[in-house]
């Protein structure tokens, strides 16, 4: 029995444009409700939600059954994390922050088993071979790892062809309130000094014939990215439609 087959990376090499969403209140039950919701892909955020390994296994449990696509974004770009939520059971991983293709090369190693990687071999008694039911799943694991990579500050930007490069790369997600604040505007992205960087950086890295992800948060954000090129493109924020539509609520009945 091998690896589960990363339908999420076959789509972004079939060039297909896929729908995603942030997913950040850390609880294994506000996943569930949003792998319903019809969205192509989800982010398990565990760098700016209080995730912790534990929280990112049991969104991936509670999104077991859903369409939707676990995408789960680790604090930083260290191979002992990506060791663990490999082994929690996720096969795509989101890395922010990079900033040369060396730190690129390094995350493909972090992704993959020896000889070609340095990933740590313990997953016959984890949740990433079934407790070891995929009899074959260190033969096969590998080709089913999706690597996403976050450029997002102008030292990433400056590296970015060569980053996009790195074979292993699957796909380079633009960071737009870490990019804009970056360069100086200061988390806004609708700047049209940023736009533009966005703009060329979707461009580099379709040449490099890998897939732009991005994510927006308003719907004319989102249009401008779609526009532009993106083909893995969140939409929103789990914990602003909530807010939104909470205050949204509020004030009409007490207006
Ligand atoms: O820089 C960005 O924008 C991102 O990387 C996305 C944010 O981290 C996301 O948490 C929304 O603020």
């Amino acid at each position: 029995m091998s690896a589960s087959v990363n339908t999420f990376k076959q789509a972004l090499k079939n060039g297909d444009h896929l729908i995603g969403c942030w997913s950040s209140f850390a609880e294994a039950v506000t996943a569930e409700i949003m792998g319903t919701a019809g969205f192509d892909w989800l982010v398990i955020d565990g760098e700016h939600a209080p995730n912790d390994i534990r929280s990112i296994r049991d969104q991936l449990i509670a999104l077991a059954a859903s369409p939707t696509h676990p995408v789960v974004r680790i604090p930083v770009g260290d191979t002992a994390l990506i060791k663990m939520v490999l082994d929690a059971g996720a096969q795509t991983i989101l890395v922010p922050i990079v900033e040369s293709a060396e730190q690129a090369r390094d995350l493909v190693r972090a992704c993959h088993y020896p000889p070609q990687g340095v990933r740590g071999v313990g997953a016959m008694a984890s949740r990433a071979t079934q407790y070891g039911t995929v009899q074959d799943y260190i033969q096969t694991a590998d080709d089913q790892i999706c690597l996403l990579l976050q450029v997002e500050n102008r030292a990433g930007i400056a590296a970015l062809d060569a980053i996009a490069q790195v074979e292993g790369v699957d796909g380079v997600f633009i960071g737009p309130s870490d990019l804009s604040t970056d360069m100086g505007f200061q988390g806004n992205s609708a700047a049209p000094e940023v736009q533009a960087v966005i703009a060329d950086a979707m461009k580099r890295i379709v040449a490099a014939g890998k897939a732009p992800g991005i994510l927006g948060v308003t719907d004319e954000a989102s249009q401008a990215y779609k526009d532009m090129g993106a083909q893995f493109q969140a939409v929103g924020i789990d914990v602003m439609l909530l807010t939104q539509a909470a205050r949204a609520l509020a004030a009409r009945w007490k207006a």
